[in-house]
């Protein structure tokens, strides 16, 4: 498989950092919309306009985003043999507990749509750091290729 994708090479690295922008958009920016949230009356206008902004949100951008984030990513993956490079192993690792984030914040914005967050709003703020500090490690990780 090693070489597969030939000149696309270029254009599917393209398209895989497009999906990405638009995966950690959405992942920086829904627990935040959390936050908000805790400070909203539950039925009330405020919160009834945060759940359709937190619903468009994840349906149209985040989990679009997550599966071409994928399937680029695997793509190169397999263009590149990556399986042999110490930095892909820990990549990995950090887009797989990014990718399990992302089913928690699915989870929660269920239990907000149900008028059922018990959450507090430090739980959120917390939750808020952990997508930035994963795609930091990610990014060093990608390009700075320390092993
Ligand atoms: C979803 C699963 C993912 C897989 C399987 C994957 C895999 C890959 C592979 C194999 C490359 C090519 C590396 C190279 O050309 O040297 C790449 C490039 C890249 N990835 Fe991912 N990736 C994934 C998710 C992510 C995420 C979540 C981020 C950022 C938060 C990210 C950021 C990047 C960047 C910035 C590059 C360009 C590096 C360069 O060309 O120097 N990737 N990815």
């Amino acid at each position: 498989m090693i070489g597969w994708l030939g000149g696309a090479y270029l254009w599917v690295l393209a398209l895989h950092i497009i999906s990405v922008i638009a995966w950690m958009a959405g992942m920086l920016y829904l627990p935040r919309l959390y936050v908000y949230h805790t400070e909203a009356q539950p039925g009330g206008e405020f919160s009834e306009k945060l759940k359709v902004m937190e619903r468009r949100l994840l349906r149209a951008i985040i989990n679009p985003a997550m599966i071409a984030s994928w399937t680029f990513g695997l793509m190169l993956f397999l263009h590149l043999g990556a399986w042999s490079m110490g930095w892909m192993h820990v990549k990995l690792t950090l887009v797989v507990i990014m990718s399990a984030f992302h089913g928690y914040l699915s989870r929660w914005r269920k239990d907000f749509e149900r008028d059922a967050n018990r959450r507090s709003q430090t739980f959120y703020r917390m939750m808020n750091e952990v997508p930035t500090v994963l795609m930091i490690g990610i990014v060093i990780f990608v390009v700075v290729k320390p092993f």
